[in-house]
């Protein structure tokens, strides 16, 4: 074989994130969002994508670089061309950078005949995500790895999600890594008030795992919402963010929260399908950029 081509896909948070950090449980989503990376043996290292084309580069491609210095370690990688395209918004809490390094990780897998199950590809990409952002749960990985809902960290598959999402983009640049460094320091100054919070949005996926299980989506809306206001209450919204949640809710969404670090980047509204439009148009309206997407069973995949 001297070529292939792998996707991931992206996801959204229903319940638990930042909660996540400290061991409570956490629901995530994939969805229909998949950045593609073809892979065709050379005889130097080629990257390319809209970003530019360069060798190895850990400032331009940290991620697709730190992947192919890893993979060089378990085979012979003399050379090799890898061309990325994507539809996932990046730096915007959809986990653009576990989609490409788990793309980029089954590409030279497959291509490489290097043997790595799904598991093994979810525990490399989280070792890649932890390398180069320092702090980074498991879930974005494993979740792009595997495809569907997953509970986390049990790493329990769910039903299927199938009412309508829609993602709305402020377009505000978000840090995970300072947001989860502010909800740290809140924790650390005001423990008996942070801890419960946390534990609480952990009960919340615990209890919303019964609601997927039985589409109750009016049900998981309401828990979403509560997600939300504890999510305010640790510092993580934002005036755009909540631009964007209420004129979701307004507009007939089941809910409407953060997903994600929060403090910029998207938030996730849960719809009746015929709502879907109608929610992103208000979305739009109130300045946040609308897409309308779906829970996709398809973790990494070969598309040919
Ligand atoms: N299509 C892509 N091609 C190359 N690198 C990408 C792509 N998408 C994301 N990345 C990498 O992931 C980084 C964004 O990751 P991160 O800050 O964790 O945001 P996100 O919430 O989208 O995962 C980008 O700066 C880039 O290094
Ligand atoms: C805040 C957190 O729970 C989720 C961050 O999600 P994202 O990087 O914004 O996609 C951090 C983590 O779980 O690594
Ligand atoms: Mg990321």
């Amino acid at each position: 074989m001297q070529k292939i081509t792998c996707s991931a896909p992206g996801k959204i948070y229903l319940f638990g994130e930042h909660a996540v950090v400290y061991g409570e449980s956490a629901i995530c989503c994939a969805v229909d969002l998949r950045t593609q990376v073809q892979a065709c043996l050379s005889d130097t290292v080629q990257i390319s994508s809209v970003l530019g084309d360069t060798g190895i580069d850990h400032d331009r491609y940290p991620y697709v670089s730190s992947v192919v210095e890893k993979m060089s370690e378990i085979t012979d990688i003399k050379g090799i061309k890898l061309c990325i395209k994507s539809d996932i918004p990046v730096g915007s809490g959809l986990g653009s950078s576990a989609a490409v390094t788990i793309a980029t990780i089954q590409a030279l897998n497959l291509l490489f005949e290097c043997g790595l199950g799904a598991e093994d590809i979810a525990t490399l990409g989280h070792s890649i995500e932890k390398k180069i952002q320092g702090v980074a749960s498991s879930t974005d990985t494993y979740v792009s790895t595997m495809g569907g809902v997953v509970m986390v960290p049990l790493k329990k598959k769910l039903h299927i999600i199938d009412c309508g999402i829609v993602i709305g983009n402020t377009g505000k640049f978000s840090s995970t890594r300072q947001l989860v460094s502010n909800v740290a320091q809140l924790k650390k100054n005001y423990p008996k008030i942070i801890d419960p919070i946390l534990s609480t949005i952990g009960r919340i996926s615990l209890t919303g795992e019964k609601m997927v299980a039985k589409k109750e989506y009016e049900s998981i809306g309401v828990l979403m919402n509560i997600n939300q206001g504890l999510l305010d209450a640790i510092g993580v919204s934002s005036p755009e963010l909540a631009d964007l949640i209420y004129a979701a809710r307004n507009a007939g969404a089941y809910s409407a929260k953060i997903t994600g670090a929060g403090g910029g980047g998207c938030m996730v509204a849960l719809t009746p399908l015929s709502e879907a439009e109608q929610v992103a148009s208000a979305i739009t309206r109130v300045g946040g950029k609308a897409i309308i997407t779906k829970v996709t069973e398809h973790g990494v995949r070969v598309e040919h």
